[in-house]
């Protein structure tokens, strides 16, 4: 796992994170698993310079990027070249627990399901960051976005706990600092960039999960 060390220690660059979520869509707007994979990565970097109070975050993230990659890595990985092959090659393989969690509980549909949740998450709150003002409070936007996209997915322990790590996020400028973009001008204008094209990335996943039916697996 050299590898993954090496880029867990790369500073962190809004831009890099934008980069590979661009690579994520193909021409017929398939989303690529290896891309997707590596945005996460990126922004579970970010999460890493903020403190340990993130970790619990963190490491959720990345068992669900580790079930990802070895999907992608394993005997069958051909067919999780994107998020569409994986849907379709699991679902036609009674690869997904559908009701309730079995045989198969740790399904690439299920893993990206809870990823492809947080994601709606991130791109409420860097939306709220654009229009931020230099008073706004990171933690607040924060708890925004979570009340609005992801919490109605976790248990009260869970949103307690997230609700306590938010009050210890860094204010508004430092925050901007660790994106590591430039001024507070340059950020706002790369996370108008950054905000369209998770939301694309984001909605054809929704819509293509609404299509089978798998918004909800256990
Ligand atoms: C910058 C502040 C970061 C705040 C992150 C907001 C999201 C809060 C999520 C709280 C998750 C708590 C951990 C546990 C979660 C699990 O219970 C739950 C369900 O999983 P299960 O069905 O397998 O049990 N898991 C999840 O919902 C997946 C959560 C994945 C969260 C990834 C968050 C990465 C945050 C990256 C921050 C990047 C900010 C970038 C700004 C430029």
């Amino acid at each position: 796992m050299a590898d993954s060390v090496t880029s867990d220690d790369q500073k962190f660059c809004l831009k890099e994170v934008l980069d590979t979520f661009r690579l994520c869509l193909s021409e017929n707007k398939e989303v690529y698993l290896e891309h997707y994979v590596a945005g996460w990565r990126g922004l579970v970097r970010f999460l890493n310079t903020l403190g340990s109070v993130f970790g619990f975050i963190s490491k959720d993230a990345v068992s669900k990027i580790q079930i990802l990659v070895s999907l992608l890595k394993g005997e069958d990985g051909s067919h999780y070249s994107t998020i569409q092959s994986m849907v379709k090659y699991e679902l036609e393989n009674q690869l997904v627990d559908l009701t309730k969690s079995g045989a198969h509980p740790t399904s690439g549909c299920r893993t990206l399901l809870r990823l492809h949740r947080a994601l709606r998450w991130l791109e409420l709150f860097l939306d709220s960051l654009r229009t931020s003002t230099e008073d706004s409070k990171t933690s607040v936007l924060c708890s925004v976005a979570y009340n609005e996209s992801l919490a109605k997915f976790h248990s009260w322990v869970v949103r307690k706990a997230a609700g306590m790590a938010f009050c210890l996020l860094p204010g508004r400028q430092d925050f901007f600092d660790i994106m590591n973009v430039g001024t507070p001008e340059q950020v706002v204008a790369m996370l108008g960039e950054a905000v369209p094209l998770i939301s694309e990335v984001y909605q054809i996943t929704e819509d293509l999960y609404a299509q089978h039916n798998i918004l909800d697996l256990p």
